[in-house]
């Protein structure tokens, strides 16, 4: 048994959709670590996962061993602040104009098993076969792993994509050197005309309804980035109602895009290119005082009208076009970002499909080594 030594303090645990067991180790005063006895627990007390779940069947063949520790606040930021930080730049004339089009190689593939050579889809480490045994698509050519997170107004949802984001360290990279992204629904409300735009300064726009998206765009930039492009996306104003007509926000090719909204799992063709599907689960009465709070102090709005919208549209929109989605969902998470063992078990899983497979011996053990190696979170097991 090897154990990793990190310098966060963090409890961390090892989850494989192929491992039949789990070890907990805990860091105990400074660069020592503990091995703990784990105590076997059901992963349905932890989060909910629908049956048809790939983390479901091996949890159920498992019995997971968890432990979790309080961490420090992620500061929590705006749907749009997010979807600007994680994607990089607002790169509209006024920006610096610096593209990226190419990732950088992370620290463990530079030790010489996995360097940045070139590979037949000209994405390096890219054209590997996934830890799972399944190809990264169907063609068998590299594409993105896409994670789609829904979940009902101020659920949480950002701030899960940006907890994720921090525990893979991804917020700590230059732009183009991340493997992860997050993009937001938010910035796909189409363009209004001015009529709407009234109604909608007046809280009378319905903007939780499926037609308020534009749909078009969403699958169009989820094609390309599957295709390993770069994707320009609007940059969306909350307080005029509108996209700004000369920003947008670059994304880059990433390994992982997770893509957040209320209505991410409402249409069909959108759903189905997620390979994996969170929904993230919060109380009503929480999730409208959160809203309120927020759309006073960040989207420029009168109480009045935050309370009319939401009676109004936001609730009924909810029952009839967002919680039916939940069905859909793999992973349910309880408690959003509060939530860090759910948090960490999709880390975890991330983190597996980010793993280059292809190591001398095939091993996806020794993946995870390297992977140790380059994020920040402890992790052991077998
Ligand atoms: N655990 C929490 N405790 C307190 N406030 C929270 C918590 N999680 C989120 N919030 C706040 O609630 C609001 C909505 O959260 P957010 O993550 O943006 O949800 P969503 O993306 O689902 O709309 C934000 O203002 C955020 O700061
Ligand atoms: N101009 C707009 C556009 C959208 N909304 C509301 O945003 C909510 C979705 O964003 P979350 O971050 O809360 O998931 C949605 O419920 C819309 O009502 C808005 O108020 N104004």
């Amino acid at each position: 048994m090897e154990i990793f030594r990190k310098q966060l303090s963090v409890v961390a645990f090892r989850f494989s959709a192929s491992a039949r067991r789990t070890v907990v180790v805990r860091r105990k005063g400074p660069g020592f670590l503990m091995k703990v006895a784990p105590p076997v627990t059901t992963i349905r007390s932890i989060l909910s996962i629908s049956s048809s779940s790939p983390i479901s069947a091996a949890a159920e063949m498992t019995g997971i061993a968890l432990e979790s520790e309080a961490e420090m606040p992620v500061a929590l930021k705006s749907t749009t602040a997010i979807a600007a930080n994680v994607n990089g730049h607002s790169n509209g004339p006024a920006s610096n104009g610096t593209h990226y089009s190419r990732r950088a190689p992370l620290p463990h593939q530079t030790n010489g098993h996995h360097t940045n050579s070139p590979s037949v889809n000209g994405y390096g480490h890219h054209s590997k076969v996934f830890d799972n045994g399944e190809s990264p698509s169907s063609n068998g050519k590299w594409q993105p792993f896409l994670i789609g997170v829904a979940g009902g107004t101020a659920s949480g949802k950002t701030s899960v994509c940006s907890k994720i984001m921090n525990k893979l360290g991804q917020n700590d990279l230059e732009h183009h050197e991340r493997r992860v992204v997050t993009i937001s629904a938010d910035s796909f409300y189409r363009v209004l005309d001015d009529a709407e735009r009234t109604r909608a300064h007046a809280g009378e726009f319905n903007f939780d309804h499926p037609d308020a998206l534009d749909y078009e765009l969403i699958l169009n930039t989820m094609h390309t980035l599957l295709a390993g492009e770069k994707a320009s996306i609007p940059v969306y104003d909350f307080v005029t109602h509108s996209r700004l007509p000369t920003e947008y926000i670059n994304v880059y090719p990433a390994d992982v895009v997770l893509f957040e909204g209320i209505l991410v799992f409402y249409f069909p063709e959108l759903r189905n290119l997620f390979k994996l599907k969170l929904f993230v689960d919060m109380d009503a009465d929480t999730r409208l005082a959160r809203r309120v709070t927020r759309d006073l102090k960040e989207r420029g709005r009168e109480l009045k009208s935050v309370l009319n919208q939401y009676t109004n549209f936001v609730k009924p929109a909810f029952e009839e076009f967002c919680l039916p989605t939940k069905k859909y969902a793999d992973v349910i998470i309880p408690r959003g970002a509060e939530n860090e063992v759910a948090i960490n078990l999709i880390v975890q899983h991330i983190k597996e499909h980010l793993l280059p497979l292809a190591s001398e011996n095939g091993s996806p053990r020794r993946s995870m080594h390297e992977l140790e190696a380059a994020l920040p979170v402890e992790v052991n097991g077998r």
